[in-house]
């Protein structure tokens, strides 16, 4: 039936109250944080209160709220969002959105009085199994995405039930401090808040085999399966890696797999290589690990730093020019967890000695704690190198010239770049005449297995190190 006059607000309570119906369990959570503006010709005017609560109900409820329109309605709608953070009327009462653990539920008196007898739980507040160890910062809402995490960021949100197609398992690997226990958190705390109820369980690989240890020695392995196999909804297990060698535990581990991945409870898994390269790995569990998406992050390219280092700036509210987010992004490469340490060591000093988060200050300060060339070592340096050792002119080696010799100092530059400074293809690329990243990759693949079959390439290669560590 629809409303013959489209009053506004009749509509769209109309439209609310059959999005409650359909998700009653998170409906309160989300809708506290929303706040009707207008809907006049189909433009419906939401205002909410941050970016997170904005994705979660444009993914999650606005089909169902917008269809709701068009059928009263007849109009084809279309949202427009504003950010604020101080709601006036939100559309429904806030439930907090942090965990209810089972001990916060114990009523201890706090004088002599009788305890009031225990009221009733409301339905909504029922125990959930949120993991105790999750960084409640590491959200999807302060994830950076970019070239180099994107595939694994929209993988773990399809894991998370945010839409997309779900991998099981997925199995995200890369180097150290590139934001895969983030992802974890992330997936674990999107999971509890679209399914309070739901089971997770965040451990890393060696908690686990901690956890195995000490239920084989007190002859508690029955429960020690119950909870990792029949109670668990999703299973997030960090650092696979720690694994290797430990046999009795792969074993349990791969027991534990086959039984969820039958009932189809999501597993994710993080590691800091790819499965076939783990070491000590039983083979039927190195098979499994690519049953499903393996999604590795790499470095982020200089656009992906700068925007974290801004991010990260932005969550701990430190006040930084776009100048120095850009040097910090280009000083610190390889690792984000370094560039976030970097940046909350600056803001501290900053504090400490009343001088404002500025160029000159960042540099002094990089310049006095880095060891030197390593961290110092650009682009340019690694090219400057190259060409001396090859005699030729820098500007041979970004050009189009596709003679044998300059393009072998030009292949050999771009491996030491990704060797060295743990660059991105696509930004050895740029640096290299705009050259597209498969080729920089083919040509870094094409010397790494030159390196090892020919003696030439090697005594070259060692010169250049040599070259570089003596700078
Ligand atoms: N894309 C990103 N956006 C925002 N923060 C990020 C991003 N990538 C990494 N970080 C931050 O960098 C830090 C290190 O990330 P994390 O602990 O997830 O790394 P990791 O890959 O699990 O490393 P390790 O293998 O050493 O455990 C965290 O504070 C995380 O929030």
């Amino acid at each position: 039936m629809t409303i013959p006059k489209h009053e506004p607000r009749e509509v769209f309570d109309r439209a609310i109250e059959h999005t409650r119906a359909l998700s009653p369990a998170t409906f309160d959570q989300w809708f506290g944080g929303v706040q009707f503006d207008d809907l006049t010709d189909g433009v419906l005017t939401l205002r909410v209160q941050n970016e997170f609560v904005l994705e979660w109900v444009r993914d999650n409820f606005l089909p169902a709220l917008t269809d709701k329109i068009r059928e009263l309605t007849g109009w084809s709608v279309q949202v427009a969002w504003t950010v604020d953070q101080n709601l006036d009327a939100p559309i429904a009462q806030r439930v907090e959105l942090t965990p209810v653990r089972p001990r916060a539920l114990v009523v201890r008196p706090t004088s002599a009085a009788p305890a009031p007898a225990p009221r009733p739980e409301p339905a909504l507040r029922r125990v959930p199994s949120m993991p105790d160890d999750l960084n409640p910062k590491h959200t999807f809402a302060s994830f950076v995405v970019g070239p180099s995490n994107q595939l694994a960021h929209a993988a773990a949100i399809a894991a998370a039930g945010g839409g997309g197609r779900r991998y099981n398992p997925l199995f995200i690997c890369g180097g150290t401090g590139l934001g895969k226990t983030h992802l974890m958190h992330a997936i674990a705390h999107r999971v509890f808040e679209g399914r309070p109820d739901a089971r997770i369980i965040y451990v890393s690989a060696e908690k686990f085999t901690n956890d195995f240890i000490t239920a084989i020695q007190h002859h508690r392995m029955d429960e020690f399966r119950t909870r990792y196999r029949s109670s668990c909804d999703v299973l997030l297990v960090d650092d696979i890696q720690f694994l290797a060698g430990r046999e009795q535990t792969q074993e349990e581990f791969f027991h534990t797999f086959n039984a969820l991945h039958t009932l189809d409870r999501q597993i994710v898994v993080t590691s800091d290589k790819y499965p076939q390269n783990l070491e000590r790995m039983e083979e039927r569990l190195v098979s499994r690990f690519s049953w499903g998406l393996v999604a590795d992050i790499q470095v982020p390219e200089l656009e992906t730093r700068v925007a974290i280092v801004r991010n990260k700036a932005a969550l701990e509210g430190i006040a930084l020019t776009d100048d120095v987010a850009l040097y910090l992004a280009q000083m610190v490469r390889s690792n984000v967890r370094e560039l976030e340490g970097t940046l909350i060591r600056l803001a501290a000093k900053s504090s400490l000695t009343g001088r404002p988060v500025d160029l000159p200050f960042a540099r002094a300060e990089i310049t006095a704690t880095s060891p030197p060339r390593a961290q110092m070592m650009s682009v340019e340096d690694i090219q400057r190198a190259v060409c001396h050792h090859f005699h030729l002119r820098s500007i041979d080696l970004t050009s189009k010239d596709r003679h044998k010799s300059v393009a072998f100092a030009r292949h050999v530059a771009m491996y030491l770049c990704k060797q060295r400074l743990k660059c991105s293809f696509p930004e050895i690329g740029r640096a290299f005449g705009n050259r597209d990243h498969t080729t920089v990759m083919s040509a870094v693949r094409k010397i790494e297995a030159q390196r090892d079959s020919d003696p030439q390439v090697r005594a070259h290669l060692e010169a250049l190190e040599k070259k570089l560590a003596d700078e």
